[in-house]
Parts: structure tokens; C-alpha cells; sequence
């Protein structure tokens, strides 16, 4: 992302769209019904199903690096192969991913890695028993009542995903057990996938031909805590990307946020010093961030000139849970790096 000076020629398609209220009115209805639609079986997030115009983020920022960026994404996944985006915390890789499954046009499906996906969190399971009664009444007279109980099968996303040709986004996949990966490896290897737990013919998945998968991390955690199947990795290509370039960062803050050009300029700037001085992510997140805090604690000016106080208590606030329970000595010694930077 960053480097590229092709972000002059811009296209900001979040005002395009906070200038047609109808549309956006559509959309946030699209959301919400996808939002309902996605309850059943909701775990921390996930979204079996969704219309590809609801994932897409808003407001959603399209400068040129933005969209070279996201066609390459949608170039490889044309190509038929799954793409693996990998970049620092903050830095935009989940807008991008999400935009870019919205582009295919196919459903979207996503989910959320972390400990606690398991096979079944990805290809569903049995959710108890279904309890009902069968009446025989072919003696005249007689009622003979038979119970039945049938398990009832809840597929979960990665089963919907390969069935309905959807786009599965899986935002940080790297925070999940390698263990969990298994299935999804016999998905890209073999084109089927299957239900472990599930009895009858219809435990194989065939996977639809339009199936594609688009896999977020970060870069440190990438190589961190579970270490993924180097078989898994191998089927996918890495889209490494970084923080946005100057422009593009501020077009983002903007987007979000309600201040001159010269403040989200000033803010901008100075998230970008504090990213080469600090020894911490400092990432567009906490740009935005700032952003909403110095609008909010009466720091802004027209013409980029915020109060010093203002954007050190600012930049303080938003930067300290990076170095939560390392005391108060920490917690100064970053605010006084801060006002030296600013
Ligand atoms: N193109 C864009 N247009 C508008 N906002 C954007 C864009 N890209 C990123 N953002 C905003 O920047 C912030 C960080 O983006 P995002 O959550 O996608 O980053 P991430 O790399 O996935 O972060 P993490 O690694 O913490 O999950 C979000 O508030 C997001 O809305």
C-alpha cells in the first residue's frame, strides 16, 4: 500500500454514498436483514449468509492504491485461487477483504478465527434432538402413537460457503487451532468437503465451483502462536500489505470523521511520526480514533493548528491499552514521547 503514488486520482466512494441517502438507506436495511438472517448459529460474529452489498464497509474509502489493491484480490480469486492478506494490526486488511468479496458478487460468508473454532465450528453439528409424534390410524379406532426423535443438523460456515459458491472470509484464521484447518485443507485439495460428525450420503459436500476463500492475519501473529500447516499456506497466495499512503489515510480518516482537511491533515501527520518514533502498531484505526477524540474534546481548528494539550491527551488515550499493565511510569514516559513528537 504504502509507496504507491497513484492515490491522486481518487474516487471516494463513502461520500458518494453518504450523498445518496436512499441507497445507503437500502443498504443499512440489506445489513440489518443479513444481520438477522445471520442469528441462527451465531457464533462471536459470524455470518453464515450474506448479500455481498451488505458486507461492504461504510463509509468505504476507493483511492487508486485502494482499488489496485483490491483488483488484485479479486484477480487472483478470478484465477480460482484463495488469497491470504497479511498486514499489521489497523491497516485496513479486513475493508479490503470484505470489499473485495462484495466485488465477486456471490454471497458472502464470514468468520471470526480464534480458540475456540473447532471442525465443528466450521462445518456445523448436531443441535440436539427434534422430538415429534407419528399418529397410525389405519385400524379404524386405534391410535397408535409412535415418538420419533431425529437429530437435527446445523451446518455452520465454511458448509454454507462451499455449497452455496459463496466467499468465505476469514479474518484472522491465524488465531485458530491448525487442527480446525483440516477440512478446509481437503476443501482446496480434493474439492470436497467433509461433515465428520454428520450421518448419511449427504456427508460429503461436492464444493461449488464458485466457491473462493479469502483469509486475513496479522503479520506477527501470523508466524505466532499456532503455527498453520505449511500445506494449508502453500494453497494460497499472500497479498502482504501495509499501511496506506499519506493521502489515502487521510481520504480514510475524513471518511469517518467530521473535521477540516487541515485537522485530519495535522492528525494524519502526526500518526504517521509516531508510527516510525513508537515501538508499537500505530495503525489508520488509531488515526480515525484520534480523529473522533480531538472532534469531541473541542480540539479542532480550521486550519490544522489543534491544541498541543488537546492532541497529546488524545494520542495518549488511544495508544495506552497498547501498553496495558505496564504501570504509570510507561503510561508517562508515552505521553511525554507523544509531546515530543508533536
Ligand atoms: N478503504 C477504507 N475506507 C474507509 N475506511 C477504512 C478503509 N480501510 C480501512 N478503513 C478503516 O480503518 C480501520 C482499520 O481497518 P480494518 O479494521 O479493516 O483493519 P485490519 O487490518 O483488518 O485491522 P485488524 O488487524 O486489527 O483486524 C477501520 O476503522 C476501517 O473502517
Amino acid at each position: 500500500m504504502a509507496g504507491d503514488s497513484s492515490s491522486r486520482k481518487r474516487k471516494v466512494r463513502g461520500r458518494k454514498i453518504r450523498r445518496d441517502r436512499e441507497r445507503k438507506e437500502g443498504r443499512r436495511a440489506k445489513k440489518e436483514l443479513a444481520r438477522k438472517a445471520s442469528q441462527a448459529g451465531d457464533r462471536n460474529g459470524d455470518s453464515p449468509l450474506a448479500d455481498p452489498e451488505a458486507v461492504v464497509p461504510e463509509p468505504f474509502v476507493e483511492t487508486d492504491t485502494v482499488a489496485s489493491l483490491r483488483d488484485r484480490i479479486t484477480g487472483w480469486l478470478d484465477a480460482d485461487q484463495p488469497v491470504h492478506l497479511i498486514g499489521p494490526t489497523g491497516c485496513g486488511k479486513t475493508a479490503l477483504a470484505l470489499s473485495a468479496a462484495a466485488e465477486r458478487g456471490r454471497p458472502v460468508v464470514w468468520l471470526n478465527g480464534d480458540e475456540a473454532v473447532d471442525t465443528a465450528a466450521l462445518v456445523g453439528e448436531h443441535a440436539g434432538g427434534e422430538r415429534y409424534e407419528e399418529h397410525d390410524r389405519y385400524v379404524s379406532g386405534v391410535d397408535k402413537k409412535t415418538q420419533i426423535v431425529r437429530q437435527r443438523w446445523v451446518d455452520n460456515p465454511l458448509s454454507v460457503a462451499v455449497r452455496e459458491g459463496a466467499t468465505l472470509v476469514y479474518n484472522e484464521f491465524s488465531r485458530s487451532d491448525p487442527e480446525a484447518h483440516n477440512v478446509l485443507l481437503s476443501v482446496l485439495e480434493e474439492g470436497v468437503l467433509e461433515r465428520p460428525g454428520k450421518r448419511g450420503d449427504d456427508r460429503t459436500l461436492e464444493v461449488h465451483p464458485d466457491f473462493r476463500v479469502i483469509l486475513t492475519s496479522n503479520d506477527v501473529e501470523y508466524a505466532g502462536v499456532h503455527r498453520q500447516q505449511d500445506a494449508l499456506l502453500d494453497r494460497f497466495v499472500g497479498v502482504h500489505v501495509d499501511f496506506y499512503d499519506e493521502e489515502t489515510e487521510r481520504e480514510i480518516v475524513a471518511a469517518h470523521v467530521d473535521l477540516s482537511d487541515d485537522d485530519v491533515a495535522t492528525i494524519v501527520a502526526t500518526t504517521r511520526k509516531l508510527r516510525d518514533e513508537l515501538e508499537m502498531v500505530v495503525g489508520t484505526r488509531a488515526a480515525i480514533t484520534a480523529a473522533k477524540g480531538v472532534a469531541v474534546f473541542d480540539g479542532a481548528s480550521e486550519n490544522g493548528t489543534i491544541d498541543e494539550q488537546v492532541l497529546t491527551d488524545v494520542f495518549t488515550d488511544v495508544l495506552a491499552p497498547k501498553i496495558a499493565g505496564q504501570g504509570v511510569d510507561d503510561v508517562d514516559a508515552l505521553r511525554s514521547t507523544i509531546a515530543e513528537t508533536i
